[in-house]
Order: structure tokens, then sequence, then C-alpha cells
């Protein structure tokens, strides 16, 4: 824990954060969440509600990982906050991963139903994570209603198309001041370090492992990933060069 990451006031060791979605195998799912390292992961209310979620908040259980619901499948902001709503009663937490989409097609946050939904539930006293776009703009209104973390997509939830726009993820990491973890889109293990090299305190990914041929495998290398990831943006890279420049001047050491 001499890098922890550091959510509304409570210390994670891991900076790799699980989503369960995709995974059809809780054998399977359990060797993947152990070898990730994750402490902390998101479950789908509504998919739970609809009985297809309680085998997994009962793994989490027993691996000792926190479960931190999500408002997936909502499209609205009042779906989002009643879901919230069961997911404190249910679960005994006021933390929730907010997700509010816009359509099945892309699966995008919907920005104005975000907004409006991360404003009420702060209003409640929801710790609220909330997923959106890659959007500077969005970001910034998301911390100043109060969220407790921002999470940027990389590209669309299950794609896994990496980080389509890493300008914008570092424009969001500038001038943020909540932790910003990179959610969605994520495909292997180079994206989860340049999600890290790009200055996020943390990755959420899901697609990448459940539906990996050895999950377990993917698992370990995201984790690895996100520290050599993390461990590289503090370390404080070169700068890049036009010309070359040879790497051994001549001269010898003192
Ligand atoms: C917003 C959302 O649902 C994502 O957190 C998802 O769980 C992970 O996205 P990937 O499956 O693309 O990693």
């Amino acid at each position: 824990m001499d890098d922890p990451l550091l959510i509304a006031g409570r210390e994670f060791g891991s900076r790799l954060i699980t989503g369960t979605g995709g995974a059809n195998n809780l054998a399977v799912l359990e060797r993947a969440l152990i070898a990730s390292g994750t402490e902390l992961t998101t479950v789908a209310m509504r998919r739970a509600d609809a009985g297809g979620g309680t085998g997994v908040l009962d793994l989490l259980r027993k691996l000792g990982i926190e479960a931190l619901p999500n408002t997936a499948g909502c499209r609205t902001a009042a779906e989002a906050v009643l879901t919230a709503q069961l997911a404190r009663e249910a679960l005994e937490t006021n933390w929730v991963k907010l997700e509010v989409v816009a359509d099945e097609d892309t699966l995008l946050p919907d920005p104005i139903e975000l907004l409006d939904a991360a404003e009420q539930l702060v209003d409640q006293g929801f710790v609220v994570l909330a997923y959106t776009n890659d959007d500077p703009v969005l970001a910034l209104k998301l911390e100043e209603v109060g969220c407790a973390a921002v999470m940027p997509l990389g590209s669309p939830i299950g794609t896994g198309l990496g980080i389509r726009n890493p300008h914008n993820i570092e424009m969001i990491v500038s001038r943020a001041t909540v932790p910003i973890v990179l959610d969605a889109g994520i495909g292997t293990a180079s994206d989860a370090a340049l999600a890290m090299e790009l200055g996020c305190s943390a990755v959420l990914l899901a697609t990448a492992v459940t539906r990996a041929q050895d999950p377990e495998r993917m698992a370990t290398a995201m984790r690895s990933a996100v520290e050599a990831g993390r461990l590289a943006s503090q370390a404080g890279r070169i700068p890049q060069r036009f010309w070359a420049q040879a790497s051994s001047p001549g001269t010898p050491m003192g």
C-alpha cells in the first residue's frame, strides 16, 4: 500500500477495478478476479435483480472484494437514481458507479441525464463514480457537482478498441482534482498501461478479461500493465525528440 488509490477518503491497494460483465462461468471468474488483484468490482444491480448477479455477489463476499453497484441498463436520470437507491438498500453501501446510457447501439453515456442523475445522487449522500464520455467539459462538470471519481471511456463498452482519444484523456486528467478512472474499451494490456501513462489514477475493465480466451492469464497481464503504467507515469518519461541523439555521448561517467 505504498501508492494507494484514494477515492472519497478510502484507500485501495490495487488500481485495477474490474467489471463482471461478459463472465458466464463463476469458477473462471473467480480465478480471474484473484489474478487481477482487484479490491473493487462492479455489479450490475438491474441484472442482479433479474437473477443474474447473486452468484457474483456471493463470490465477491467470499473473496473479500468490495462490490461496487452500478446502474448499468439505465437510460434516464430517474431510472439511475431509483436503481442506486435500491442498491443502497440491498448492499448497504452509498457508493455507486453511475451509468446512464443513451442507446443500445453505442452504449455511450447520455450527458444530460448523467449530469442530472449525478447531481441528485450527490445531494442524497451517495459517493458517485460517474462513467462518462471522453469529454473534458463534461468531466469537469461532473466533478463540480460532487462526483468522487470521473470515469471517461477509452472507447465504447465491449469494443476493445482501446483509447481512441488519448489527448482528451490527458486534458481531463490535467484539470481534475478527483481520481480519473479510464473505464470501458480496454482491449489488451498495452491499453491499460497507456491509460495509466496518460495520468489516470486507475483502470476499470471487464470484457477484455471476461471474454479473453484465457481470462486468468489476461487478468494477470492487466494487473502488471496497470502497475507498469503507474510506475512509468511517475518516473517521468524522456521528452520525445525529432532527431536522433546518441545514447552514449562518449564522455566517461564521473
Ligand atoms: C460502463 C461500463 O459498463 C463499463 O464499466 C464496462 O463494465 C467495462 O467496459 P469494458 O467491458 O469495455 O471493459
